[in-house]
């Protein structure tokens, strides 16, 4: 059995690690960590892990991590950073659901997150954990940095149509919707009840920190320049990202040579749908489940390919993710633990 810690246990992405790992057949939950619910039974705080999770939060400090084979943090950004080069001196693996390790360019990441960075002898053996385009060097890792959940849809949209080199690099177009979730567990005016549940708002148009993030790993596909426009949304639902990703054709291909690019580039994927050319994904046939699912588009067979991009961004945009790259650097099915389908309606 895989002896698993969590920091960062009372989050939503820490629960969802939670719900996921407690009926993974080879992780053994041994600590789980919370500064404010120090000694509280993790089922008291999450009844429907009664039955199944027999843990008490411990406070980080009294939480001994070294005993753990792998430690998911799923706090925020700076928190791994200042407590993984100890953990992995003692050859503990460590997965961060935050940005510590995303972006391999020191002055970029201080510049993007404000955030001094402690540990930046590690920023190049980090590896960043996107399964489907990093899956050989994932299973050779000790230190995962674990996409963003946005860089996630629009990686996977935009990787195949770079990848044949058949769009303008330096003209992508993205615009995601997430739900409130992706904010995190935290009391905060703009995502209350009130605030966000009957209305629908752009923000951080000018620049959100997932554009750097999300270039450099799409420059990794094409020797032209990355240009990426990233437009966030928040829309009044819990769990779910849809992301609509706009590219301007530079060959002639067909609908179906465009359709073929997605089906082989995915054919082995088990978490990534490629369905019919034209489909319309919704956010709710991945809600709870590791699914990612996309459509390509072509209106009026003009230049501008369109994908959609939909998945839940608290499972294949964090939780989900994270634990297939679990599964991978333990050498166990990549599947394991993670084939739950999503809840309708
Ligand atoms: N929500 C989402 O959809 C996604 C989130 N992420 C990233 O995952 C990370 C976690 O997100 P999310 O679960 O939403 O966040 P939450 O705000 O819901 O939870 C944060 C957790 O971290 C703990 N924590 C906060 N500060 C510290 C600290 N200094 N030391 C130790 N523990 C701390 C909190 O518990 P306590 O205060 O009790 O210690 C809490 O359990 C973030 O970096 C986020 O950017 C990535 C992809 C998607
Ligand atoms: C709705 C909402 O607020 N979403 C978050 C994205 C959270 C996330 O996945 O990103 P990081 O891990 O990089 O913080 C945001 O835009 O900040």
């Amino acid at each position: 059995m895989i002896k698993v810690g969590i920091v960062g246990g009372t989050g939503y992405t820490g629960v969802e690690l939670l719900r996921l790992l407690a009926v993974h057949p080879e992780a053994q939950l041994t600590a789980i960590t919370s500064r404010k619910e120090d000694g509280l039974p993790v089922a008291d705080m999450y009844p429907s892990l009664r039955g199944r999770v027999d843990l008490a939060f411990s406070a980080p400090d009294k939480a001994d991590l070294t005993q753990c084979d792998v430690v998911f943090f799923a706090t925020p950004h700076g928190v791994a950073m200042a407590q993984a080069p100890e953990l992995l001196a003692k050859g503990v693996k460590v997965i961060d659901l935050a940005a510590d390790f995303r972006i391999k360019d020191r002055a970029v990441f201080e510049k993007t997150y404000k955030i001094d960075h402690t540990a930046p002898e590690l920023l190049e053996q980090a590896v960043y954990g996107l399964v489907e385009l990093n899956r050989e060097e994932i299973k050779k890792a000790n230190l995962i940095a674990n996409p963003g959940c946005y860089p996630t849809t629009m990686q996977l949209g935009f990787a195949p149509l770079l990848k044949a080199g058949v769009i303008d690099a330096g003209n992508l177009i993205a615009d995601c919707k997430s739900g409130v979730s992706g904010a995190g567990r935290k009391a905060e005016i703009g995502i209350l009840f009130s605030e966000a549940s009957d209305s629908f708002k752009a923000y951080g148009v000018s620049g959100h920190r997932h554009t750097p993030e999300t270039s450099a790993q799409l420059q990794r596909f094409t020797n032209d320049k990355v240009s990426l426009i990233f437009t966030p949304h928040l829309v009044p639902m819990i769990r779910g990202m849809h992301s609509t990703l706009y590219g301007k054709l530079t060959k002639d291909i067909s609908n179906e040579e465009l359709q073929k690019l997605f089906e082989d580039a995915y054919a082995n994927e088990p978490f990534v749908d490629v369905m019919p050319f034209g489909s319309h994904p919704e956010t709710r046939t991945t809600k709870g489940s590791n699914m990612l699912r996309l459509a390509v588009h072509r209106p009026d067979n003009g230049n501008t390919v369109i994908v959609l991009v939909v998945q839940d961004n608290l499972v294949k945009g964090a939780s989900g993710q994270a634990v297939q790259c679990m599964n991978l650097m333990f050498g166990l099915p990549e599947d394991m633990g993670l084939n739950t389908i999503a809840l309708l309606p």
